[in-house]
């Protein structure tokens, strides 16, 4: 039994559910925290991040033994026996006292153990230096006590484990009680925070908006490139000049300003990047729509948008909201969120000394949760959008749709950009033949589209929990009322929103999470800064990255009334995967925070590639990365071909991300960002013929029959367990479509070769 269905039947024995959260995103977070910590509010309820013992993170650095340590103790007390030193160090070791004296410093039983096997090791395998080596004879000789033995071990100990050394330092880097005072700019203003809150489509973001158009300058900052988008779109429409950031791109307005005649958001994206200006030679507009990470803490506004504030408690990201929160310069900010933030925003503000000024709203049409579910998709009908959490449902569903003769707009997270508007646009026009949408909940925030009703083909989605690990369970009911309230958006062609379930037992558990409002967000999430990380180096200079960081969550402080230490998982994999590379460390960190989905095998093997190359110093050009993709790709045939070019457009999505942090390392921005312009342009004809894809990747199957076993296997494992992290890897990865075997073989080619020459350079290194 999964974990979903005791959460379906608390969810009719309780009013109020666990919180549960969107997938984490990894995102920038560079160039975060101005000013340094006040360490001085100790008055602050605070609470160490304590995730199991601390302890077990600290590996104990080999000591080296003092050359002039040669026998001097010898000369004077005579030779000690090997069994004799060993007796002595053991009764040390087991005294309680000794154990006391430990921990008063900084030695708990773990560490206690660690350290003395390293320093019986050093005494029995070197010299001794003459202090100690005088000492032990004259315990030996009745003529000392073990105890005396503390201070010798004690000074192993703490070369053993430096950090002993500066505890109270790395604490004081790690203490993150009040981040308000991080941003002494904006501590400096006096700042007009206004709350817009209610229901999905009650105008929220309209609101903001106005006030953002008649301001002299205005930053909004959205969860979605699609929403940043759709801004960027909207004002540049409304005769506001204003630019688009996102981690990948910069456009200017002017670009926009060539294209404006059209209302074609799909002609407008690509015309924008085939005009090959740019964006970077030209002066910034007044105003700019960015994704939150993105945000600019160095520029002042006389209104920010910050959207979709509840997500300030999401695990992986809601530390990018926290930042614009705290860190915006601007006159105006103006939230839009769920009320469930109001009070935590409210708290927040009283940290800051700042007013919250909340409006609220009323949805602008009416949303009715229908009486049945669809049941079949005999049943589906202009303006429905079936949301999927899974990609295979996406297909079958698409294909199934299809195969009734209708024609679908499929929006997914990892299509590019260009391909989702251009679905978008497909299922928004209304001459258009296409009137039927399937989507993952990719659509679910903040987004326009002619939507007339909801349909939840599942309610059941992996989840990342607070540990980093995923599960299966059932929706949130912020995310369900998100997406539900696609439907019938206010001035589309449906005035009134419906929504149900596909399968009939689905329905009472949609309508009860319907009837609850969001859960309150009760904390705001924190990551460390890379700034942070450095003094942690610098103080611990044997730690790789990912331990640095874990050991900064476990011995961080956060005032967790407000609030709580964001997941960094997805960081800690990366660091763990280039550990070995050789990199200074801030080009390290900016590697780890790269926004890469690490269950694609093809984009973590081509980021590693990269990350070797920029090692060795070597520039990314067009023809490297070219290479490194196998460039120019074919039209897509089957579904795992699409599945490949959207892990093709994943890598060129990381180049453009590098290119920003390290731009003379990857210099083919231009070049790049055509290749991605026609690789959009193929991976949406691969779209619009989904049913085809479908039909060919069957026909794969049928004639390869080791490929119809993965394929069975595939079918045996979803049906046995949501957990797949079981079984040989590449097994796995055939059998989820995510590479083909022959792409796989050609991985394996890869990297036999590329082992080669590393082989070769660790033996000369060696041999240095
Ligand atoms: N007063 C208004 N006049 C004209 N159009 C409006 C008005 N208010 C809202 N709209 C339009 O209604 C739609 C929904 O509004 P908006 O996106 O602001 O809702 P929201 O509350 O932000 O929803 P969500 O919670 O989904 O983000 C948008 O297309 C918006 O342009
Ligand atoms: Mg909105």
């Amino acid at each position: 039994m999964y974990k979903g269905f005791t959460r379906i039947l608390a969810l009719y024995c309780a009013d109020k559910v666990q919180p549960c959260v969107p997938p984490i995103l990894r995102s920038n977070v560079l160039g975060t925290r101005k000013g340094g910590h006040n360490i001085g509010y100790i008055f602050l309820r605070g609470k160490k991040y304590d995730r199991g013992n601390p302890s077990a993170l600290f590996v104990p650095i080999p000591v080296k033994p003092n050359p002039d340590d040669i026998n001097v103790g010898e000369e004077f007390t005579g030779r000690i026996k090997k069994q004799d030193l060993l007796k002595i160090l053991n009764k040390f070791y087991q005294k309680p006292e000794i154990r006391e004296l430990a921990a008063e410093n900084g030695l708990d039983d773990q560490l206690l153990h660690q350290a003395f096997l390293s320093f019986r090791r050093h005494c029995l395998e070197h010299d001794l230096p003459p202090d100690l080596h005088i000492t032990i004879s004259d315990i030996i000789q009745g003529a000392g006590h073990v105890d005396d033995l503390f201070p010798y071990f004690l000074r192993h100990a703490r070369l053993a484990f430096p950090h002993l050394d500066c505890l109270d330092d790395l604490k004081k880097i790690s203490d993150l009680r009040t981040p308000a005072n991080w941003y002494p700019e904006a501590r400096g203003m006096n700042r007009k925070i206004v709350f817009h809150a209610g229901p999905t489509n009650s105008g929220k973001t309209y609101h903001a908006m106005e006030r953002f158009l008649s301001a002299k300058s205005g930053v909004y900052c959205g969860p979605l490139k699609l929403l940043a988008t759709e801004i960027y779109h909207k004002s540049n429409k409304h005769g506001t000049p204003c630019d688009l950031i996102t981690g990948e791109e910069r456009r200017h307005a002017s670009l926009y300003a060539t294209v404006a005649n059209t209302e074609d958001l799909e002609v407008a994206t690509t015309q924008d990047r085939l005009l090959g200006l740019d964006a970077s030679e030209l002066t910034p507009s007044t105003h700019v729509a960015c994704t939150v990470e993105m945000t600019s803490l160095s520029n002042t506004y006389e209104v920010a948008i910050i959207d979709e504030i509840q997500m300030i408690g999401d695990r992986g990201r809601g530390w990018a909201w926290t930042r614009a929160i705290l860190g915006l310069q601007a006159e105006e900010i103006h939230l839009c969120g769920e009320p469930g933030a109001i009070h935590l925003i409210e708290e927040i503000c009283n940290t800051t000394g700042e007013i919250l000024e909340v409006r609220t709203y009323k949805r602008l049409t009416e949303l009715k949760i229908e009486d049945s579910a669809l049941g079949t998709l005999d049943n589906v009908k202009p303006g429905d959008c079936i949301v999927c959490f899974n990609k295979n449902d996406i297909y079958s569903v698409s294909r199934a749709i299809e195969q009734r003769g209708q024609e679908v707009a499929v929006i997914y997270g990892s299509l590019p950009p260009g391909t989702k508007l251009a679905q978008a646009n497909k299922f928004n026009d209304p001459n258009s033949s296409c009137k039927v949408m399937v989507a993952t909940d990719a659509i679910g925030l903040g987004i326009n589209l002619s939507i007339r009703r909801i349909i939840f083909y599942s309610l059941i989605k992996p989840v990342v929990n607070e540990d980093g690990d995923k599960e299966m369970d059932i929706i949130s009911i912020s995310q369900t009322l998100q997406i539900a309230g696609r439907a019938g958006r206010y001035g589309s062609a449906w005035e009134t929103g419906y929504v149900t379930t596909f399968r009939p037992e689905d329905l009472a558990t949609l309508k009860t999470l319907m009837s609850n409002l969001p859960e309150p967000v009760a904390q705001a999430g924190l990551h460390p800064t890379a700034e942070q990380m450095e003094l942690y180096a610098y103080h611990l200079p044997h730690a790789s990255l990912s331990s640095l960081m874990d050991i900064f969550v476990h011995l961080c402080t956060v005032d967790d009334s407000l609030y709580f230490m964001c997941n960094t998982e997805a960081f800690k994999f990366l660091a763990e995967m280039i550990q070995h590379v050789p990199l200074p460390l801030r080009a390290r960190y900016v590697f780890c925070c790269a926004p890469i989905n690490n269950k694609l095998p093809f984009v973590c093997a081509t980021f590693l590639k990269m990350v070797r190359q920029y090692s060795r110093n070597e520039p990314l050009t067009k023809n490297w990365l070219g290479n490194a993709v196998d460039w120019p790709l074919p039209a897509p045939k089957t579904i795992m071909d699409l599945v490949h070019l959207e892990s093709v457009f994943d890598v060129l999505e990381l180049y453009l991300w590098l290119s920003y942090r390290f731009p003379d390392m990857f210099p083919d921005v231009k070049l790049v960002r055509d290749m991605e312009t026609e690789l959009d342009a193929i991976i949406q004809q691969g779209i619009f013929q989904i049913t085809r894809l479908l039909r060919n990747s069957e026909q794969v199957l049928r004639d390869d029959p080791s490929m119809a076993a993965v394929s069975n296997k595939r079918h045996t494992r979803a049906l046995k367990s949501s957990d797949d992290s079981k079984g040989k890897l590449s097994d796995l990865l055939v059998a989820r479509g995510l590479i083909t075997p022959q792409m796989l073989k050609k991985l394996q080619q890869e990297l036999t070769i590329e082992k080669k020459p590393e082989r070769s350079r660790n033996n000369r290194n060696r041999r240095k």
